[in-house]
């Protein structure tokens, strides 16, 4: 094995440039090893202020192979491979062979006010000719069979809608985007297929048959009706079984999210307040009756109010009420009985008596009352009614769930509060009033379930992910004019608010608590002036279909799982996070723009990049509902997301590079050292070289600031001598006593172990590497589990097997593992002890885990993580994203192992009542 003294040692600079160290070398050996593993007479060096001085790692005449790891591959297709598609099948398609160019992938709701679109995307599908999951589906015997009969396909849903009043302006975007012609994006993935102008498109609500010489005309298409109610009842139960955080209460201001339990659905009622409303009594898919309705809907509203105010907008007529005084409009009891509550029948003096009864008076006309008056009584008289008459209807049937949707009701605190009121003031609390996020696309989702072929009434949960909608939406409003549909025109899109300024922090609606009181409504005291923008009112992301998701096995109990350990609920949690990751980006588009060569093509990506994200935030902040509960993994998850819609593919690609050449270079000499430990020493060494390890963490400002103290190996040596037990959390004598047993007890080495990896260089190098190397050797099977896309300095599943195959030139126990497990395909790698030993070995393998954060959402996992997880009998989950922002309280069916240096202060104080470096080694025995 060649030692460090021999030569030059790549090593990462305190700048973070990769130099030779020839003069310096620390000389021989012995002291080498030292350097690697347990430091020398550095060990009192405090890591927070220590600023290590003078030589670097070893030197080493042996040039480190050129390894060019990202260069050796294709570029990851960062919008697709691991989390979008089959990977089975190559450009799947949801279509039949025999009828692919007759389906589109758009469906309509034309309603009497609104136009609602649902259309499918997805993404350019370049296979990647990865070796790695050919051979790891061989291994773990994921087949091509799909379980349907035709594949389903992954890719993005977005929602659309338009005033009905301006379908031109529809159909330009309908034309624009080729939605019916299957889609621009459609033509990737299914390139053989001629676009059809015989294409069928399917439609629900009144426009359809209004409409549909109009699209015949201008676009060419023929709209297949659906009817009305199928489609909402489709589209209501579809949401309701598949996605998480759809249905939640809003009562005196207060938003919460209701976790449906899709065994106990039905029966429900369903109240649908569009222009007029319908209700429906829905008992099972497809099984349901139109019991009721009201014409006193959503078009009332907008068309009286509209009428009486003179608004130009729905929107404006809304946000008068948010100013608004009934008392000058409607009749209260109190008017009636001389301010007197009339407490015998339980109402109060606040009561409205009567709608509008004010304005009886002749002494009055219009034009002396104020127009936010009247758009309040207007809304509480509409709300009310409905309320009651859903309410009753419940009433008959004996339901006690009521689901509103609709687009009357516009995501609006006061409306949704009003609503709720009367559902819970005359069903004394029985029964109770619930809202969709999804609120106005029932009917529109509906038609698009109803394309055979597409599948999505098979979708589950766990298959869907939702993101944070990348397009215009925070632009402060409008979604129609010209649809944002490459790059260029996000960026131009993000540059004019520069000159916009607030306009990207959309204001929200807020209705603080009490705006209702016993037995009637106050007066709403509105946060804002202003309503938030109509495009982000929305309160929906864009729904990522990924057929190949599946819940990860071992999850002891998935239906009580919440991967998120910090609940954003908490302002103050949620102001500090925001602050961080505010604080951070300045440096972040550095990397990123510094990543894509700094070419002015990458700044103004760049500064688009920082202004989407900090919309993104600004945005929740305001709401931290919007999309869904929000957790710190969401937001993580945020920022890599809008990088990679900036197309910053991997900003810390050559960090990563950099760190693992200089960490494979020493890994040999840490090998070497480790084998000279007893059984029982080496434990505890590795698993304080993973924790020590975990330090280069890009992620966490207090890490970064470190690194200008000192080069990889020395910061790394430093963390370990910082290593002292009893760790904050330290259940190392049970994890020890598991693994090498005391007295004659000897226990089963584990069968299969899933090593969930984080951070590139030294903490998968010289930290999670070796581990599972002491596994192997041990017998037992190795998966290493690493990240599908980039996500901060991770290593990712892509990059692994060069690294494994790099690491094995050097250890005889890797090779013969990662050639058992198929990492070794090409079976070229020169030992250095030059043994042809063929004894078989268990495997080492490496599978990715469906996932492009720092986090993981263990209910969301890769088809290939599934599998492997089959036989696991323990998990080691490695770093802070993965075993403390999320999962810390995750239990598992077989035994967990939770190893993370904390590097954020507050959250050592939240979490480990600790401090910043402190560690965290929990193990976990089976449940
Ligand atoms: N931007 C808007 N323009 C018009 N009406 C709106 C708007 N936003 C919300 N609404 C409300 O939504 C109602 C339409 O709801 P929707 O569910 O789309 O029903 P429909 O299918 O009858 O058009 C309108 O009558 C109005 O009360
Ligand atoms: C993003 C991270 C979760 C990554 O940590 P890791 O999983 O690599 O241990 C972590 O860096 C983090 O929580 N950072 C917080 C920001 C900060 O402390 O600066
Ligand atoms: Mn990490």
């Amino acid at each position: 094995m060649a030692g460090l003294s021999e030569g030059q040692t790549p090593v990462l600079e305190i700048d973070g440039t990769l130099n030779s160290n020839d003069g310096n070398s620390r000389g021989n050996k012995g002291n080498d090893k030292a350097v690697v593993l347990v430091g020398e007479e550095n060990s009192n060096s405090n890591i927070d202020t220590q600023n290590q001085q003078g030589g670097s790692g070893g030197g080493s005449e042996r040039e480190m192979p050129s390894m060019h790891r990202s260069g050796s591959r294709p570029q990851l297709d960062l919008s697709k491979a691991a989390i979008q598609g089959n990977f089975e099948v190559k450009n799947p398609t949801i279509l039949l062979p025999n009828q692919s160019d007759d389906i589109s992938h758009l469906a309509l709701d034309i309603g009497g006010s609104l136009i609602k679109l649902v259309y499918f995307s997805r993404h350019e599908d370049q296979s990647i000719d990865d070796k790695r999951k050919k051979t790891i589906n061989e291994r773990l015997g994921i087949s091509n069979g799909n379980r349907r009969s035709y594949p389903i396909l992954g890719g993005r849903l977005h929602f659309v809608k338009f005033e009905t009043t301006k379908i031109n302006e529809c159909l330009d975007f309908i034309h624009s985007k080729q939605l019916h012609r299957g889609g621009v994006d459609s033509r990737h993935w299914n390139p053989g297929v001629q676009v059809n102008d015989n294409a069928v498109i399917k439609a629900t609500g009144g426009g359809a048959y209004k409409f549909a010489d109009l699209f015949k005309e201008r676009l060419g298409v023929s709209l297949d009706k659906e009817d009305e109610m199928d489609c909402l009842v489709a589209g209501a139960n579809f949401l309701l079984k598949a996605i998480r955080h759809e249905a939640f209460t809003h009562m005196e201001g207060q938003k919460e999210f209701v976790q449906i339990d899709t065994n106990d659905l039905f029966p429900y009622l369903l109240v649908n307040i569009g222009s007029g409303v319908s209700m429906i009594k829905v008992d099972g898919d497809g099984k349901f009756e139109r019991v009721s309705g009201t014409n006193v809907g959503g078009g009332t509203y907008w068309g009286l109010g509209r009428l009486l105010t003179k608004c130009k907008s729905f929107d404006e007529l809304l946000e008068l009420s948010q100013r608004g005084d009934n008392s000058t409009i409607d009749m209260l009891v109190g008017d009636i009985y001389g301010g007197m509550d009339y407490s015998k029948i339980g109402l109060s003096a606040s009561t409205i008596a009567s709608s509008f009864g004010k304005t009886i008076s002749d002494k009055k006309e219009l034009a002396d009352y104020r127009p936010e008056d009247i758009s309040l009584s207007l809304l509480r008289m509409i709300s009310y009614n409905i309320g009651q008459i859903s309410y009753l209807n419940a009433l008959r049937f004996g339901l006690k769930r009521i689901f509103f949707g609709g687009f009357f009701i516009r995501g609006h605190a006061y409306t949704m509060d009003t609503i709720s009121f009367a559902v819970q003031f005359w069903s004394k609390g029985e029964a109770q009033a619930m809202f969709l996020r999804h609120e106005g696309f029932l009917g529109a989702l509906g038609a698009f379930m109803s394309y055979e072929k597409h599948g999505l009434d098979d979708l589950m949960v766990h298959q869907l992910v939702e993101r944070f909608p990348m397009g215009a939406p925070y632009t402060g409003g409008r979604i129609h004019g010209p649809p944002l549909g490459d790059l260029n025109e996000k960026i131009s899109w993000m540059e004019k608010f520069v000159l916009k300024g607030t306009e990207i922090t959309a204001p929200v609606p807020m209705a603080p608590s009490g705006t209702t009181g016993l037995g009637g409504f106050e007066v709403p005291l509105s946060k804002g002036s202003t309503l938030r923008s109509d495009a982000s009112a929305l309160n929906v992301g864009v729904l990522h279909l990924v057929p190949t998701l599946e819940v990860f096995p071992l999850l002891a109990d998935p239906k009580m799982y919440e991967p998120n350990t910090i609940d954003l609920a908490d302002h103050s949690e949620l102001e500090y996070w925001f602050t961080v990751l505010s604080e951070h980006l300045p440096d972040l588009v550095d990397k990123a723009v510094a990543s894509e060569g700094g070419t002015d093509d990458a700044k103004r990506r760049g500064d688009a990049f920082a202004r989407a994200f900090s919309a993104h935030l600004a945005r929740l902040m305001e709401e931290p509902a919007a999309y869904g509960k929000l957790g710190l993994a969401n937001l993580l998850e945020l920022r890599e997301e809008c990088l990679r819609e900036f197309q910053f593919l991997d900003a810390y690609r050559s960090i990563k590079q950099r760190e693992n050449e200089a960490s494979l270079a020493v890994l040999p000499d840490l090998l070497v050292e480790l084998d000279s430990m007893s059984k029982e020493t080496r434990l505890l060494m590795l698993i304080e070289g993973v924790l020590a390890a975990n330090i280069f963490d890009w992620g966490s400002r207090a890490c970064v600031d470190l690194y200008h103290k000192g080069t990889i190996i020395e910061i790394y040596r430093m963390s370990r001598n910082k290593m002292q037990r009893p760790w904050r959390v330290d259940d190392f004598d049970a994890f020890k006593e598991r693994m090498l047993g005391s007295g004659d007890n000897k226990p089963r080495p584990h069968k299969r172990a899933l090593l969930f990896v984080d951070n590139s260089g030294a903490d998968v190098v010289l930290g999670m590497l070796p581990l599972a190397r002491e596994l192997l050797r041990r017998g037992t099977e190795v998966v290493l589990v690493a990240n599908s896309l980039p996500a901060l300095n991770d290593i990712t599943a892509m990059e692994l097997p060069d690294i494994v195959a790099e690491a094995a030139k050097h250890c005889d126990i890797l090779r013969r593992a990662a050639e058992a497990g198929g990492l070794l395909v090409d079976a070229m790698i020169n030992t250095l002890d030059g043994s042809k030993e063929n004894s078989p070995s268990v495997p080492l393998m490496v599978v990715e885990n469906g996932c492009g954060s720092p986090c993981i959402d263990l209910r969301q996992v890769s088809s290939e993580l599934a599998a492997a997880a089959k036989n696991a009998d323990l998990i080691i989950l490695e770093g802070m994203g993965r075993a403390l922002h999320t999962n810390f309280n995750a239990r598992f069916k077989c035994e967990a192992l939770k190893l993370a240096m904390v590097k954020n202060q507050r959250l050592a104080e939240k979490l480990i009542k600790g401090n910043i470096y402190d560690c965290v080694c929990r193990y976990e025995p089976a449940r």
